[in-house]
């Protein structure tokens, strides 16, 4: 393809759903094309069907003769299509825009087709929907021709689209994939949520129907014990997200140095404390909506000092159900800690929001993901611990331990007393010092030291993102 085409014939070859979202996009900006068609005459349906309506439909043959440019807006098993215009495509600029998880990489396929044609690849990262807005979505370029992806580039930018060039034609298979992942980083952490829900409905399901000194009632499944098992996996998931960062601090303060060598299992751990968190957020929300339902004499007689169990007054009369019953300090505690505890949690997954979390800056960062989890942890546990205490109070202590709510607390408390630890001054200070860069016991300089602790060569001025205590 010659560079100096600075105005390229362009066509767009099938008339569907994202050749008419690319058409309209060069109509918006007064870029000349064509649509090529199989079946130029036949009326448009669909979104967007007034592009095609105002546009040039040309025969297939026609229309990617005369261009310079054919964008293949059709599925890759019709690129045969192209074959009856073969003759006449040589030195063309061929973009493959596909995506079809499983099938042959459709770039692959054009080179074996037409070689003697400029193979790229681009535009398959932008979605038609994406490509109707204003803005516009990034546009990838690659292909083995330096002047083919040049044009392309400027072809982009010329309908307002920002453009990348990507390199040699190999790369497209990394841009399909891009495309064709589906929530990556997210399969072990619903794995870990998964067993960690199953643990807890078995148990709180036991508990609730068998273990009990008073069993529930089955009809108390799909929401009073419901709430306590979704409760219980959000205190478990939130104790989870932070408890590996505190161990690392530990192992780091142990070792004296930030670069320390992690069991596998732990990295990994690292790796998903954010879905981790999320998930909390989301089973948090589902708590507090069954909570709200749930709030009556009957569900926290604790709460409501006029009543026993939610069904007599002190004197022995029942109370009026619509009679002004008030919550006592400790039901309106635990409201308020719960409360308190969710605005945490949400402005913490608000702050892993891309578009918040680029603004921020790493003590902004910090501050947010670490002290503020800290503090939603803490408001946590003390809301289920007041929420818990007044039955506690009056059980053993062989009765309390086996209670959802206690055992659930475990792994939260466990890590709060970690950050407690590593909140006096002396540790803080240490820890900083080290995650700096800082060394105490191996202080020397060079590689791995005894005990496989890697020595720091670098200044080490910033904190370690991936180990925040
Ligand atoms: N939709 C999207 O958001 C995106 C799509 N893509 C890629 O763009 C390509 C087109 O996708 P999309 O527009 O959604 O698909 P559609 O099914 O909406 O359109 C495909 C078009 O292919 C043409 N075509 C050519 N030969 C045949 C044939 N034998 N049978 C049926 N149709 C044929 C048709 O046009 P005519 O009848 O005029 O010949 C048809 O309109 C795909 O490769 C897809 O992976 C990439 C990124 C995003
Ligand atoms: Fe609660």
């Amino acid at each position: 393809m010659a560079e100096d085409s600075s105005h390229p014939r362009i066509c767009i070859l099938g008339t569907g759903e994202f050749a008419r979202a690319l058409g309209a996009r060069f109509r918006r900006y007064g870029v000349p094309f064509w649509f090529g068609s199989r079946d130029p005459a036949r009326r448009p349906t669909g979104l967007l069907k007034e592009v095609i309506e105002k546009s040039t439909v040309k025969n297939v043959e026609e229309a990617c003769t005369e261009s310079d440019i054919i964008i293949l807006a059709i599925h890759r098993r019709h690129y045969g299509l192209l074959e009856r215009c073969e003759t006449h495509l040589d030195d063309k600029i061929l973009v493959d825009v596909s995506n079809e998880p499983g099938s042959e990489l459709g770039f692959e396929r054009l080179a074996t087709m037409f070689p003697k044609c400029a193979i790229t690849k681009a535009f398959n990262t932008a979605s038609s929907r994406a490509m109707a807005l204003d803005e516009g979505p990034c546009v990838y370029v690659c292909g083995n021709d330096e002047a083919a992806r040049r044009v392309l580039l400027r072809m982009a930018a010329r309908i307002g689209l920002p453009a990348v060039d990507y390199g040699r034609l190999g790369n497209g298979g990394a841009l399909e994939e891009q495309v064709n992942r589906l929530f990556p980083g997210w399969g072990w952490p619903c794995l870990v949520v998964m067993v960690i829900s199953a643990f807890w409905i078995v148990f709180a399901a036991c508990r609730a129907f068998k273990l009990r000194k008073n069993p529930y009632s089955p009809e108390r499944l799909p929401t009073n014990v419901a709430n306590k098992i979704v409760g219980a996996i959000a205190a478990t998931c939130l104790g989870m997200a932070y408890f590996p960062g505190c161990l690392v601090a530990f192992v780091q303060l142990a070792r004296g140095s930030k670069n320390v060598d992690l069991p596998k299992i732990i990295d990994q751990w690292l790796g998903i404390r954010q879905q981790l968190g999320l998930f909390a957020l989301i089973l948090a929300t589902l708590h507090v909506i069954l909570s709200l339902v749930l709030i009556s004499p009957a569900y926290f007689p604790h709460w409501y000092p006029e009543a026993i169990d939610g069904k007599r007054f002190a004197n022995g009369t029942p109370p009026d159900p619509l009679g002004p019953i008030r919550m006592t300090w400790i039901g309106e505690t635990v409201i308020l800690l719960g409360a308190l505890a969710m605005v945490a949690l949400v402005l913490i997954g608000i702050a892993t929001l891309p578009a918040i979390s680029r603004s921020l800056g790493w003590r902004e960062w910090r501050c947010v993901q670490s002290h503020m989890g800290f503090a939603c942890l803490l408001l946590t546990t003390c809301h289920v611990v007041m929420r818990g205490a007044p039955v506690w109070l009056n059980k053993s202590v062989k009765d309390v331990i086996p209670t959802v709510s206690f055992l659930s607390l475990l792994l939260p408390w466990l890590t709060v007393g970690m950050r407690l630890v590593l909140y006096t001054p002396c540790l803080y200070r240490r820890v900083a010092r080290i995650r700096s860069g800082e060394f105490s016991k191996y202080a020397d300089s060079g590689s791995a030291g005894k005990d496989g602790i890697k020595k720091e060569t670098d200044d080490g001025a910033v904190g370690d993102l991936s180990i925040v205590v």
